[in-house]
């Protein structure tokens, strides 16, 4: 795999706002890579900048091995990118079929028009006038239009915000099929799920910094932070009653966080079948994305690397 993307301490101001205050990272060709953060964390301006729709103030940035904010090389970049963004702009009175051969027409090698009404799932839409659709038929058209020029890089801002969930499971099945086939792609979301099933890398954004960054599985030492076993006291059983240290929580359930959970799990159910009482609602599980996304954009985003409790001594 090469590089297909590089940033280096990328700088943007608005006025006095640090949107992207030294933003560093790599996309490798043919990988999902996934950009997290709050609302107004500097996602967007990142994206902007190496899409060239925004100028840096400061770093480097290399899109496919050109500078996007070099005019020179603007039209060349722009035949190898597509861009699925939060807001855009189509026609109303043309029909999907019709938006999607338009654009095809921008491009010197365009995907063939029904290949992508299909694998965008607007089969039987063809004909709808685009002020027809709904936000999710609207989305998927979007997405045609990001994918009919066949790039080599896909950007996808939000790409699935408004679907119902068969929508989404189905655009998480396009987009892997498209980096199966070789694409690079940069997305932003705000669905941890979506990252967790979709991006090969993520990266956190919080106030312009990257505070975190690896695969979806070891962000922010996901992978070796505590185990969480929770469960509901047996009725009549005070949490000092039981035999390990737990915190009970608002929803009824005590949580017992171990590094050591197949022995404290043993030590848990030794003492409830000795008393003949059940575990209720038990789960055992490791803290999710999400979780670890929220830590890591909780208030308090000044630190600038930050990880969970380890397991590890
Ligand atoms: N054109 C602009 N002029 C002035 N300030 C801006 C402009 N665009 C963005 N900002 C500010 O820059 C910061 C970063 O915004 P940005 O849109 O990059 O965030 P984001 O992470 O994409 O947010 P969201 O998840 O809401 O899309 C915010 O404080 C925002 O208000």
């Amino acid at each position: 795999m090469t590089t297909a993307v590089v940033v280096e301490g990328l700088h943007k101001t608005y006025g006095t706002v640090r949107a992207v205050n030294g933003v560093s990272f790599t996309v490798e060709h043919g990988e999902i890579f996934a950009l997290l953060g709050r609302n107004g964390a500097g996602k967007t301006t990142t994206m902007e900048i190496l899409e060239g729709f925004r100028a840096r103030d400061g770093g480097r940035a290399e899109v496919l091995g050109l500078d996007p904010g070099d005019p020179a090389t603007k039209r060349r970049l722009s035949e190898r990118v597509g861009l699925v963004l939060q807001d855009i702009a189509v026609e109303p009175y043309l029909t999907v079929r019709e938006t999607i051969a338009r654009n095809a027409g921008y491009y010197a090698a365009p995907r063939d028009i029904d290949e992508v009404i299909g694998l965008v799932d607007l089969v039987g839409h063809e004909k709808k006038k685009v002020r027809v659709l709904s936000g999710g038929q609207k989305r998927r058209l979007d997405l045609a239009l990001g994918i009919i020029g066949d790039p080599d890089l896909l950007f996808l801002d939000e790409p699935t915000t408004g679907f119902d969930p068969n929508a989404r499971r189905g655009a998480w099945k396009l987009v892997r099929t498209l980096r199966d086939a070789g694409m690079t792609i940069l997305l932003t979301t705000h669905y941890m799920e979506e990252a967790q099933v979709l991006a090969d890398q993520v990266a956190v954004i919080a106030a312009g910094r990257i505070v975190a960054a690896g695969t979806p599985d070891t962000l922010g030492g996901r992978d070796i932070a505590r185990t969480r076993i929770r469960f509901e006291p047996p009725p009549e059983c005070a949490v000092t009653d039981l035999p390990v240290a737990a915190v009970p929580g608002d929803d009824g359930l005590v949580t017992v966080e171990s590094a050591e959970p197949t022995e404290m799990l043993h030590r848990l159910t030794e003492w409830a079948l000795g008393r003949g009482v059940a575990l209720a609602r038990l789960t055992v599980d490791r803290p999710s994305l999400e979780d670890v996304y929220l830590y890591l954009t909780s208030d308090d985003q000044r630190a600038p690397e930050r990880t969970l409790e380890r397991s590890a001594p």
